[in-house]
């Protein structure tokens, strides 16, 4: 494994260290230029508050659009898929082809990120397969072999949550030391949608019937069994998943721990994020409990069909971007999204000001 000291995240515990917010003066000089802007007041809609979000993350007042976009898609396979299980519509196999196929750049998400100039990087945290034949650096912070099956077991020790918080945090300072002022957290792993419904419905103390979704296609009655068993895994935690690491090590996986380890970084490193789906958002939601504050760095790319990314974006307070019924996940959702970011920057930066008309 590769060195993963970080700077925040290794030394001790990461508890509820609160993240200090992007820049109030800018925020509010970006507002009142919004206002300013040739047209009627709140004529551009939510591209008004984008274009306040992303001046207030980049400090300054209008900020240049988005130039060097990166996406990480974190992979792990998880013990919910072991054999009987019918959890996801698909076999756990499909994980490591699929991360050959992000290699390929043949994914859905690297054709998107090729269209609108987003770098993706894919890494291995948890495949249940060693990727022989792929570059070594695909595995450089590879955890475990597949992570617990949650209704039964842990997903991981404590030691495997701060290992894989700290790899996180090291793969955020790579992506921000290559020149990313924008970043995007992708997930490849079948099953995923298991551990992050269950994470969500931790946070927030609801019931596996509000948060489980169909994933990647599941009839009625493997819905009936996928929703069992989130609520068994739930129950199993008890009032253990209150703390974030806890709920980690309980209910997460090695991609999962790492996404939040990624998230909380980006936000200390004062870098915005666009989030994806339910497993960016179930990485948001623990992020957000370790480091109060992740929040305001955040912006939902999309609503994805899954009840509980619509759950998470409602809890907190971001309002996806597009709502095209995807529910692909690999970062798909948030890299359809980049170009909004850059239309609401250059709206900011090359509108004349009603005032300097006529
Ligand atoms: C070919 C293929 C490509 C994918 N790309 C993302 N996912 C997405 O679907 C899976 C989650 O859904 P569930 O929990 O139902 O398994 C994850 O692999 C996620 O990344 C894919 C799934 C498949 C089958
Ligand atoms: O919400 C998502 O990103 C999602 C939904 C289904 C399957 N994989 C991901």
């Amino acid at each position: 494994m590769a060195d993963i000291r970080s700077p925040d995240l290794d030394r001790g515990d990461p508890r509820r260290q609160p993240v200090a917010p992007p820049s109030a003066a800018i925020k509010a000089e970006a507002s009142s230029r919004v206002s300013a802007l040739a047209k009627p007041l709140g004529a551009l809609g939510r591209l008004e508050d984008l274009a306040v979000w992303w001046s207030a993350c980049r400090g300054v007042c209008p900020a240049d659009p988005p130039a060097n976009v990166r996406a990480v898609v974190l992979a792990g396979d998880h013990g919910v898929t072991a054999s009987g299980s019918s959890v996801s519509a698909y076999p756990r196999e499909v994980t490591a082809a699929m991360v050959c196929a992000f290699v390929a750049g043949v994914a859905g998400v690297s054709v998107l990120a090729r269209q609108h100039g987003v770098s993706v990087r894919v890494l291995d945290l948890g495949v249940d397969a060693d990727l022989d034949g792929l570059p070594a650096e695909v595995s450089a912070y590879k955890i475990r072999r597949s992570s617990g099956a949650i209704d039964r077991e842990d997903a991981l020790s404590l030691t495997e949550v701060q290992q894989a918080l700290a790899a996180g945090a090291v793969i955020a300072a790579e992506e921000i030391a290559a020149g990313a002022d924008l970043l995007i957290l992708g997930d490849m792993g079948i099953g995923n949608t298991t551990p992050a419904a269950a994470l969500i419905a931790a946070t927030w103390g609801v019931p596996a019937t509000e948060v489980t979704g169909r994933g990647t296609g599941i009839d009625d009655q493997a819905l009936v069994a996928k929703t069992a068993l989130i609520q068994a895994a739930l129950d199993r935690v008890g009032a253990r998943a209150a703390d974030p690491v806890q709920r980690l090590a309980a209910l997460g996986s090695a991609d999962l721990a790492a996404g939040v380890g990624f998230l909380v970084a980006a936000a200390q490193s004062r870098v915005p994020v666009l989030l994806d789906g339910v497993i960016a958002l179930a990485e948001a939601a623990v992020a957000e409990d370790l480091a109060p504050g992740c929040v305001a760095w955040w912006a939902a790319g999309h609503r994805s069909t899954e009840p509980a990314q619509q759950l998470a974006t409602d809890k907190l307070g971001l309002v996806p971007l597009l709502d095209l019924g995807l529910r692909l996940g690999e970062g798909s959702g948030a890299v359809a999204a980049v170009p909004l970011v850059r239309s609401a920057a250059l709206l900011l930066s090359q509108m004349a000001l009603l005032s300097d008309l006529a």
